[in-house]
C-alpha cells in the first residue's frame, strides 16, 4: 500500500526539514539503472533481462528474500569508482531532500569475498563523503558493518583488513539476517572494536525477538539500536530504551516491503515515540524499498496522520543521535527551529 499526504503544508515541512539519516546500506542505494550500467561496464552478467525485469524481482516476503537479491545485485561492484559513483548518487539524493548529516553503512565482507580490495571499497566510499562536503556541505561519515551470516572470525579478519583504513571509518554495525545470528555470537569482536574507540551499532529487533536488542545493549554494548521496533513487545525494554536515550533508527518502507508490519497504517513508530523513545526515521535500502528518507517521513505520516509535532520530535531526534560533537548538534537542532518557525509551525517546537 502506497500513501500520499492530503495537507500540502505539512508534506512541504516533511520535505524541507533539516535532519540525519543514521540508518542507510549504500549497497541499498544501488538503482537498477545503475546496476545495469556497472553491469555494462564492468561486464558483469546478471540474471535479468534488464531494468524493468530487475524491478519486478523487488517483491519481499522477509528480510532474506531482499537479501538474496540485494547481494546479487551488488555483485556488479568491483572498482574504486564503482563505489564512488554509488555513494554520490546517495548523497546527491540526501542533500535534495535536505539531510545535514548521514551515517552511511557498508558491508565489506559482500565484496571482499569476491576478490574487491578493500582499499578499493573504503577508499571510493570516502572520496565520495569528501567531495559532497565540499560540493554541497553535506556532513558525512561511515560505519563498517558485519555480516552475521558470517563467522565471528571472519568479522576479525574482516576488520584486520580495515584497519591501515581505520581513520576512514567511525564505527561498526551488524546486518543481514537476523534470525539465528543473535547479537552475543559477536561479542568478542564488538568488545575489541570497543577498545579501539569505534562506535557501535547493530540490528536487533527487526525480525528478531526483544532479547536481541537486549543482547545488542548488554552484550555489545552498542549506542544505538538499527530497527529495533520488536522492543515494544517488551515493557522493560522500552522503559530502559527511553530512560536511557538510546535511538532506535527505524525504516518505515523498509518494515512495510519486508513484511514485518503488513501495512505502515499499522507500524508502531507513533506509539514508540509516545512512550518517550528516541525514534528516528530513516530509508534502509531506498533502491529496494520504494523511497528515500523523505518518502518515508512523507508516507509514515500519511498513513499513520501524525503531524508536525512528531515531525519536529522525530528530525531532533535524528540530529541529536548522530556521532558527532555536541557544538555541531546545536547548530543543527538551531537551523531545525528557524525551519519551523519559517513554515509557520512554532507552536511544533514548543510543544516538543
Ligand atoms: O534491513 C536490513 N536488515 C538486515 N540486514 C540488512 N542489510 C541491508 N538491509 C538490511
Ligand atoms: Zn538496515
Amino acid at each position: 500500500m502506497s500513501y500520499r499526504l492530503p495537507d500540502p503544508a505539512l508534506a512541504a515541512l516533511l520535505r524541507d526539514m533539516p535532519k540525519a539519516e543514521l540508518h542507510v546500506h549504500i549497497e541499498g542505494t544501488l538503482e537498477p539503472e545503475l546496476i545495469f550500467a556497472l553491469a555494462e561496464r564492468n561486464q558483469v552478467d546478471l540474471p535479468y533481462a534488464d531494468v524493468a525485469s530487475l524491478r519486478e524481482a523487488y517483491a519481499f516476503s522477509d528480510l532474506q528474500s531482499f537479501l538474496d537479491i540485494y547481494y546479487a545485485g551488488a555483485s556488479v561492484l568491483l572498482h574504486e569508482q564503482d563505489f564512488y559513483d554509488m555513494a554520490r548518487a546517495y548523497l546527491a539524493r540526501a542533500v535534495s531532500d535536505h539531510v545535514l548529516h548521514a551515517e552511511i553503512f557498508f558491508d565489506p565482507q559482500t565484496h571482499t569475498a569476491r576478490g574487491v580490495p578493500m582499499a578499493s571499497v573504503i577508499n571510493g566510499l570516502y572520496r565520495a563523503c569528501r567531495d559532497a562536503e565540499r560540493d554541497w556541505g553535506i556532513s558525512c561519515t561511515l560505519i563498517l558493518c558485519f555480516l552475521r551470516h558470517l563467522s565471528e572470525d571472519d568479522a576479525f579478519r574482516t576488520l584486520a583488513q580495515a584497519m591501515p583504513l581505520r581513520d576512514r571509518f567511525i564505527g561498526i554495525g551488524l546486518d543481514s539476517s537476523e534470525l539465528g545470528h543473535p547479537p552475543e555470537k559477536f561479542a568478542r569482536v564488538f568488545a575489541h572494536c570497543r577498545e579501539l574507540g569505534l562506535h557501535l551499532v547493530a540490528h536487533a529487533g527487526e525480525e528478531g525477538p526483544a532479547a536481541y536488542v537486549w543482547s545488542a545493549l548488554d552484550t555489545l554494548q552498542v549506542e544505538r539500536i538499527d530497527h529495533g521496533v520488536q522492543a515494544h513487545q517488551d515493557e522493560a525494554l522500552m522503559q530502559r530504551l527511553a530512560r536511557e536515550r538510546i535511538a532506535l533508527t527505524v525504516c518505515p518502507l523498509s518494515n512495510q516491503k519486508l513484511q514485518v508490519f503488513p501495512d505502515l497504517a499499522l507500524h508502531n513508530l507513533p506509539q514508540m515515540l509516545d512512550a518517550g523513545v528516541a525514534v528516528t526515521v530513516n530509508s534502509d535500502d531506498p533502491a529496494y524499498f520504494g523511497g528515500y528518507i523523505n518518502e518515508n517521513f512523507e508516507q509514515l505520516f500519511a498513513a499513520t496522520g501524525m503531524g508536525p509535532r512528531q515531525a519536529y520530535q522525530l528530525a531532533r531526534n535524528s540530529l541529536e543521535a548522530g556521532f558527532v560533537g555536541e557544538a555541531r548538534k546545536k547548530a543543527w537542532v538551531q537551523q531545525l527551529d528557524d525551519c519551523f518557525v519559517r513554515n509557520g509551525f512554532a507552536a511544533a517546537i514548543d510543544a516538543g
